[in-house]
């Protein structure tokens, strides 16, 4: 039987990777609902192509605009929040590729959760900062949770596998690949120069601007342990995180016989989306075969914390724990739209993220309210230290 999928943030890079996959296999595969916030052109397109029933925007203003643009189409509009949480529970969806950028994510991908969806979890800001109360639904609601995000989709991969999906059999460390970012041999003093646009320049994935920016500041990598950290059950103290500036190998786990497995291929998302919307079987992608003869070298080494201090950030957070993640997470977005704005420098992201996290309280994560403070406090607080100009 086709499986049913909701895309939400269908206007993005994953989103893009997503309807790929879905346009490579009409038999397998069929798109009920799209959601974005802003996109309105390229909303337009993906109705006019994939003719979704439902189409969701994030303001009434893009969904009328949508509606004037898309006349003639059999889809229902919507728009908010609400929306996005129903087409996310909806009854003719079977899996839902949570893609939105960012902590806007967190609502959605739990109602999805609690209709007991297939998740397909691109969206680590929504575990990052919910954890606990994340992965207690996905228990509570017996759901089939595929990480989607490559590092973790390809731990899952190098994980012994049962019908449920992994078991920690015998498992020593992860071991979880960076490729360093655009500027993993830069100095401070040239860092303090990087405009956006270097930094959204990622070597070898083409992403969206926000997480380009915390692959360049090692963000993206502290958010990642910490989202292995709830996918996996595991701490910081059993997750090595590995420098591998050609992004060959998406991760690996390494073995108390001394065995370590790997995951390696040409570093295309559309690989792990495919993954984790047929598995357990396997579908064809288009992607190239992976040519290592091409590649040729294959190099790895250890973060440099004092230059990324993001990364050590993360750590302190899980260890923290409550709503230390979610505090973190929410001055890194905040710091990175400053950044992205020109309101800041690079350097001063990961300034910013440790004032927040440094400044604030924590309480334990016993409720969903208690995130959702947590992230509006640390905005706040971020904001204001944005506007103070005072990073440290
Ligand atoms: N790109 C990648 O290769 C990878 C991405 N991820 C994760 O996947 C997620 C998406 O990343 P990516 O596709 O690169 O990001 P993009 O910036 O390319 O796309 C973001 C998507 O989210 C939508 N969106 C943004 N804000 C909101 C909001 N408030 N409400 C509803 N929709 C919103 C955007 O809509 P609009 O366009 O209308 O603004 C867009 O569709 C992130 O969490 C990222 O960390 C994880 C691993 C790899
Ligand atoms: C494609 C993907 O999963 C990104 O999260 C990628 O990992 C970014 O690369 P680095 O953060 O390792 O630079
Ligand atoms: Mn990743």
């Amino acid at each position: 039987m086709k499986q049913s999928i909701c895309l939400l943030g269908a206007t993005g890079s994953i989103g893009d990777s997503t309807l790929d996959v879905i346009r490579q296999h009409p038999e397998k595969y069929s798109l009920f609902a799209v959601a974005a916030n802003t996109n309105v052109d390229k909303m337009v397109h993906i109705c006019r192509t994939f003719r979704p029933a439902v189409a969701v925007m994030g303001s009434a203003e893009a969904r009328d605009e949508l509606v004037r643009r898309c006349e003639g189409l059999n889809i229902e509009f919507e728009w908010g929040e609400e929306a996005m949480c129903a087409i996310a529970s909806a009854a003719e969806v079977d899996q839902v590729m949570a893609a939105i950028m960012g902590f806007a994510g967190l609502m959605p991908t739990l109602s999805a959760i609690r209709a007991k969806k297939r998740i397909l979890l691109a969206n680590k800001e929504s575990l990052v900062t919910a954890g606990k109360l994340f992965m207690d639904e996905i228990a509570r609601f017996n759901v089939t949770l595929m990480p989607i995000d490559s590092e973790h989709n390809a731990i899952f991969q190098c994980l012994p596998q049962n019908e449920n999906g992994f078991s920690k059999s015998h498992v020593s460390k992860l071991l979880l690949t960076a490729s360093g970012g655009p500027f993993k041999d830069w100095s401070l003093a040239d860092m303090r120069e990087v405009t956006p646009a270097q930094a959204c320049n990622h070597p070898n994935w083409s992403m969206g601007q926000k997480i380009s920016v915390d692959s360049a500041s090692l963000m993206n990598k502290g958010l990642e342990l910490i989202e292995a950290c709830w996918l996996f059950d595991m701490s910081p103290h059993d997750i090595d995180v590995v420098v591998h500036p050609q992004s060959i190998v998406h991760s690996m786990v390494s073995y108390k016989d001394g065995s370590v497995i790997a995951q390696m291929g040409v570093p295309d998302m559309k690989v792990p989306i495919a993954y984790g919307m047929s598995w357990p079987n396997r579908i064809t992608t288009g992607v190239a075969q992976l040519n290592l003869m091409d590649v040729a070298t294959l190099e790895f080494s250890k973060p440099d914390l004092e230059r990324f201090p993001n990364l050590k950030l993360a750590a302190d957070a899980w260890f923290i724990g409550g709503t230390a993640m979610a505090h973190l997470n929410a001055a890194n977005e905040v710091a990175v739209d400053a950044f992205l704005n020109n309101r800041i420098g690079f350097l001063d992201i990961s300034k910013i993220n440790e004032r927040v996290l440094n400044e604030l309280p924590t309480l334990a994560v016993t409720n969903l309210e208690r995130v959702f403070e947590g992230d509006r406090i640390a905005r706040n607080l971020a904001e204001t230290i944005v506007q103070s100009g005072k990073y440290l």
